[in-house]
């Protein structure tokens, strides 16, 4: 809307304009209007005395090149580079960034870079010319390959709309949705694959990182990750084009970490636009080189002949050389978390938690954090309309309070309703990224109940989508930390207070139990252990973590709490799943301060202090016993249980957390009795 209107191109959208109401406007000629009989023609009248016609200046264009010119202007001026010895100028700038990018594509092997041009391949007109800058200052070498000859176009840190109409052209399977979210699919990945992790063991990391039985941390070697690196380099460099998002983790300013993905998708590049920090322009124009670089191949499937490969599919970290690799996956959950991986292993070097949490904050400044694994909720119930949103799924815990580590959330969506998540519905619009969803191939409107290609459809979008979004992402230092488990036994209480040992002993059990789909024929819940709520991307011994927390939590006198978001009235099969608008009022109980007051009594068993009333919340739930008419079968649900919870335990109780034997004994005494 910036262009003056004597130069704006006649269109379409000058049809509709300037016409004060809704009845004077011609009906447009495609949707609702037009579907309710046929369109009403009107006679153009004169309006405002001006005559509609031929008053109307002509274009100024004599070719259909120039009227395209036209219709874009050149983005927003540059800001010069505030450097201390003056500014560079534009061409010094690009030139810089281009060589920076070559740097990043470069083969080990062969020469220093590819050659890289800026602008889309498709569009010749638009290509700048390709500069010296292209080049990296290369001696012709005997062993020169065609990779080196030809050029690799770079669409940098494109705009949604730009990436929208790159994926519409060229990805099958993307659609824009009646909401106008971009509908895609991942491929035959739907999910992570955590079995497909790989990290590098060098000298500093055999050390540093957790390694062994439980660990998320499978080893390769350098000369493997190389392999694979070399790989998926050569790889992107094959495509005529690859796009590079350059972007920032963290909201923390002094704990900020640059980032560099690159990608064969637009899918993957609006993603990690929506998921990652965006930066400015002037933010971007003064980032030089990345802290971070992802190579995203994930079309190209690693060689099952090299070393360490056990499927298609690799995803490696290499920390020292601060790369992951993607290969045979094209989920696009992988870059998120395998960036949160290297959170969990910089951010405790600095004495910063890292925590797979959701967070917000109230009005008075009260700030909230929910744990839980995938599915228990820390999306839904951080994003609610009375309170700010922080993030809601990474964040950091240092001196200065939480941060959310990222710029976007990524919500479920299987059966999401308007009604019972309204923000993250109204969220789900234009520039957000929709995977793996299903849609009515006319209208366009998504059906959520629909599984067909994967009950994990998710939508990520950009925070500030949320309305009550706290920008910048930080907050001061927690007063309630919230366990959220999504029980699917349906013994576990709908909310319990817990006190540090126990918030310790839940912590390091990250206990949640799932129904793996609605397929017939499952009757038992799986229950699933992962340390810190997060096992699969955490890097260092869990207690390290935990050690952290139970300093943090202390220091700042938090509250711990864990909240059952899953069954009542009985297991998977014969209870049901707890209302969200119940939770949700526990959850407001918590942040008021109001359950903190409340009479509590102590449950058989896991010995948890259970409310016995909550405004909103029928009281004969808060005692899950209550609920089943089966009485035995709860009490041997419960045992099994509490079994499940001492097992998986048996491997951490050698270990000491905090400085003291004090904690570490509480820790184990507080697990479930029986
Ligand atoms: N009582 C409840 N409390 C919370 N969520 C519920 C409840 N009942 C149903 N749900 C549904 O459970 C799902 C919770 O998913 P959510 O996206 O919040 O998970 P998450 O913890 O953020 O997981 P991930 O880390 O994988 O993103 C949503 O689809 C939500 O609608
Ligand atoms: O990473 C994903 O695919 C989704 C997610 O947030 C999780 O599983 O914790
Ligand atoms: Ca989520
Ligand atoms: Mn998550």
């Amino acid at each position: 809307m910036g262009l003056p209107r004597s130069i704006r191109v006649s269109g379409e959208e000058e049809k509709w304009q300037g016409t004060g109401t809704e009845n004077s406007a011609l009906p447009p000629p495609t949707g609702a209007s037009g579907r309710n009989g046929l369109a009403k023609i009107q006679t153009h009248k004169k309006q405002n005395g001006i005559c509609h016609d031929d008053s109307a200046p002509p274009v100024k264009a004599q070719t259909i090149d120039e009227l395209h010119s036209l219709q874009k202007k050149k983005s927003a001026p540059t800001t010069p580079i505030k450097g201390t010895q003056g500014a560079f100028s534009e061409e010094e700038r690009q030139k810089q960034q281009l060589q920076s990018i070559s740097a990043s594509l470069a083969s080990l092997t062969r020469e220093t870079g590819p050659k890289v041009v800026k602008g889309d391949p498709a569009r010749k007109s638009e290509t700048p010319k390709v500069s010296h800058a292209a080049h990296h200052h290369f001696t012709p070498t005997p062993n020169i390959s065609d990779s080196a000859l030809k050029f690799t176009h770079i669409l940098y840190n494109l705009s949604p709309a730009e990436l929208y109409e790159q994926a519409i052209k060229t990805e099958h399977g993307s659609f824009i949705t009646s909401s106008g979210a971009m509908a895609t699919l991942s491929g035959a990945k739907t999910g992570r694959a955590p079995r497909d992790k790989r990290v590098v063991k060098d000298e500093t990391t055999e050390d540093e990182l957790w390694w062994g039985k439980g660990s998320p941390n499978i080893e390769m070697d350098e000369h493997t990750f190389l392999v694979n690196r070399e790989r998926a380099v050569d790889y992107l460099n094959s495509l005529d084009k690859v796009f590079v998002n350059d972007q920032f983790l963290n909201w923390d300013p002094e704990n900020q970490i640059k980032v560099r993905i690159v990608s064969a998708r637009a899918y993957h590049s609006l993603f990690m636009h929506n998921m990652c920090i965006r930066p400015t322009p002037e933010e971007l124009e003064n980032f030089g080189t990345p802290d971070f670089t992802i190579y995203n191949a994930g079309q190209f499937p690693c060689n099952r002949y090299t070393h360490y490969m056990t499927s298609s599919t690799s995803i490696d970290l290499n920390l020292a050389r601060r790369e992951m690799v993607i290969l045979g996956t094209q989920y696009a959950g992988e870059m998120k978390k395998g960036l949160f991986s290297v959170m969990h292993y910089l951010m405790p070097k600095r004495q910063i938690l890292s925590l797979h949490s959701g967070c917000n904050m109230g009005k008075d400044g009260d700030v909230a954090l929910f744990f839980g694994l995938s599915g228990t909720g820390k999306t839904t119930l951080s994003t609610d309309h009375n309170r700010y949103l922080i993030g809601d799924d990474e964040h950091c815990w240092s001196e200065n309070g939480v941060s959310n580590i990222e710029g976007g959330c990524y919500a479920k969506c299987i059966d999401l309703s308007r009604e019972k998540e309204p923000d993250i519905w109204n969220a789900i619009k234009f520039g957000a990224v929709l995977e793996n969803v299903v849609f009515d191939e006319h209208t366009r409107e998504v059906d959520y109940s629909d599984k067909s290609v994967t009950e994990n459809t998710r939508a990520a979008y950009p925070i500030e989508y949320i309305p009550n979004a706290k920008l910048p992402c930080v907050g001061p230092h927690p007063k309630n930390v919230i366990l959220l488990a999504c029980d699917a036994f349906g013994v576990l209480p709908p909310v319990s207070k817990l006190n540090l040992a126990q918030t310790m002993y839940h912590f390091i059990s990250g206990y949640t139990a799932l129904v793996a789909g609605t397929e017939e024929g499952i009757k038992e819940p799986q229950a699933t252990f992962s340390a810190c709520f997060g096992a699969a991307f955490i890097m260092l011994h869990p207690t390290k973590y935990a050690a952290m927390l139970a300093e943090k939590m202390q220091k700042h006198g938090a509250t711990g709490w864990l909240v059952n978001t899953g069954w009542s009235g009985g297991s998977y099969g014969s209870g049901n799943r707890i209302k969200l608008a119940y939770t949700r009022k526990i959850i407001d109980a918590i942040h008021s301060g109001s359950l903190l007051k409340a009479n509590y009594k102590k449950s058989e068993v896991f010995g948890l202090e259970t409310p016995t009333e909550i405004e909103g919340v029928p009281s004969e739930i808060l005692d899950p016993v209550n609920t089943w008419s089966n009485k035995k079968a709860y009490e041997e649900t419960l045992l099994k249980l509490a079994g499940l919870f001492k097992k998986n335990f048996e491997t951490f109780t050698n270990y000491k957390i905090g400085k003291d034997n004090k904690l570490t004994e509480e820790i184990l005494a507080a697990g479930p009795n029986f």
